[in-house]
């Protein structure tokens, strides 16, 4: 099959979160099974070019309408770890892509609905008709807009669209200028319910398109897309979910473990396998010595991961005093875009910064990602929602057992040391704790620090059974396969 992916990250080059990991993960499995994968993307500045490989130009002169003119782009073409990938870069006054950052500008809805239709162009133009869009998020909700409003009628009537949402709090609500823009035009027409209308204000609402015009919807798990329907995460789309519910479904995300994986991971010092699960302990050294952490014999706690108030940041807080207060290490590693969330962890990392047991690195490091997840005992992943979750993925993937808060893909991905019985002994993998207080925390990570403690090894079989896990693409990339069959032939 021939699939194109349209998304606003793809890992390593551009990664904000797991949006990236999953663009990439999915495509490169995709391709493992026989499939024909390319992917669309923005040209930013600020993306990491040392990670494309051979880039040169694929379509010099693509001309995409915008308003009433066309602003002239370059695409480029290179292949990310094997990946073929083509760079749209626009060449306009505005300087959509070349603003040092991915997100978080005040025309956002702008550069991607602009991304969004100079994908569909470079596909019309280029003569790509793949059998499959697989769009990701708001960023890429117009497509199957404007793939069945308008380039349907240009030659592209038999291209069908998956659409995968990864986080429902972020719609793209947003006014009538992206369809001016766009070249929809049509206000009246996409000011109905059925079209882009949000269902709670007097504007319209990119992802509700996304859901509406698409083919196949779904989100990261399948717990998650319960909750999304039945409670309350849909963040005022379950509506529209529900008229749509017979396209809609919750795929588990997968691990790309050729990335993701402790034997042969090119950011850690010291490789190990569930086998020689004793050679951890020599990444614990490492990231102590680099952090000019004490080297004693005690837990290494961390949280990995945005700060934001999805992620339970008070409980990240609360987390990280409990284990000082405990004597163990905690390691932090997160990067806020909310300024007083930043404020807040830049004050705490001032207060802590001479503290031999906790080290606060705020903002974003791959390679530094990877040796505290080799290195850490433990991982707290407190969210307050989580549609999948990878942190807990990977941690499992290097033996570092995760406390988790029992909410979307972490009570699909994580079993309980002391309480899950619908999983033997033998299957559980980690804590889990459901309310949003600080106490509930408290005593699922004193749970997991008590078993350190008091029995080491059985701490270290939970670790290992943690590890035996396959979460890995094989499958999901099965059920990715069946909801594009399934689409294709209607
Ligand atoms: N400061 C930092 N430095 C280095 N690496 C960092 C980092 N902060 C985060 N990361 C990395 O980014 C990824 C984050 O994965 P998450 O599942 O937490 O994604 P996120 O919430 O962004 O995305 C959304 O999409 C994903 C993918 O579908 C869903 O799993 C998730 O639930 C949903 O909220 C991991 O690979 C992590 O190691």
């Amino acid at each position: 099959m021939y699939i194109v992916q349209i998304a606003s990250e793809c890992a390593p080059v551009i990664k904000a979160g797991g949006l990236g990991d999953v663009v990439y993960g999915l495509s490169r499995e995709l391709e493992i099974q026989g499939n024909n994968v390319e992917l669309i993307l923005p040209m930013y500045d600020c993306m990491r070019y040392d990670h494309i490989w051979g880039i040169h130009d694929a379509y010099r002169d693509l001309w995409v309408p915008w308003y009433g003119g066309r602003i002239h782009c370059s695409v480029y073409c290179g292949w990310v770890h094997g990946q073929l990938c083509f760079f749209i870069e626009p060449h306009s006054e505005e300087n959509f892509f070349h603003r040092g950052k991915y997100y978080g500008e005040s025309d956002d809805y702008m550069r991607f609905a602009f991304f969004s239709k100079a994908a569909l162009e470079f596909l019309l133009q280029s003569n790509k008709r793949p059998d499959v869009i697989h769009c990701h998020d708001w960023q890429t909700g117009l497509v199957p807009v404007m793939l069945f409003e308008m380039y349907k009628w240009h030659g592209m009537a038999n291209q069908r669209v998956c659409y995968t949402i990864h986080n429902f709090k972020h719609q793209g609500v947003t006014g009538a200028d992206i369809l001016w823009a766009t070249g929809l035009n049509n206000d009246a027409y996409y000011y109905q319910y059925h079209c882009l209308r949000d269902d709670h204000h007097n504007c319209l609402n990119i992802m509700k398109g996304g859901i509406n015009y698409s083919n196949f919807v779904n989100t990261v798990s399948p717990h998650h897309a319960w909750e999304a329907r039945f409670n309350g995460e849909g963040c005022g789309l379950e509506p529209t979910l529900n008229i749509h519910h017979s396209k809609f479904s919750g795929i588990l995300n997968g691990l790309d473990y050729n990335f993701w994986n402790p034997e042969k991971d090119a950011y850690i010092p010291h490789p190990y396998s569930a086998d020689n699960f004793a050679e951890k302990a020599k990444n614990k050294k490492a990231l102590r010595e680099r952090l000019l952490l004490s080297d004693e014999d005690k837990p290494l706690v961390c949280y990995i991961g945005r700060l934001d108030q999805q992620k339970g940041v008070h409980l990240v807080h609360h987390s990280m005093y409990y284990a000082l207060e405990r004597g163990v290490q905690f390691v932090l590693l997160g990067s806020a875009t909310e300024p007083s969330i930043n404020a807040w962890f830049q004050h705490e990392k001032e207060f802590l910064n001479n503290n031999p047991n906790c080290h606060l690195e705020l903002g974003f490091n791959e390679e530094l990602s990877h040796l505290i997840y080799a290195a850490a005992d433990i991982i707290v992943v407190p969210s307050n929602y989580e549609p999948c979750g990878l942190t807990q993925i990977i941690s499992l993937k290097y033996g570092t057992v995760p406390v988790v808060r029992g909410v979307g893909g972490l009570v699909n991905t994580v079993f309980d040391w002391d309480y899950d019985d619908s999983h033997t002994p033998e299957e559980r993998n980690g804590f889990m704790f459901y309310q949003t207080d600080k106490y509930a925390a408290e005593s699922a990570l004193c749970r997991a620090l008590d078993l350190w403690d008091n029995e080491p090894k059985l701490f270290q079989k939970l670790a290992v059974q943690g590890m035996n896990y396959d979460y890995s693409w094989t499958n999901p990339v099965q059920e990715y396969l069946k909801a594009y069959e399934a689409i294709r032939h209607k």
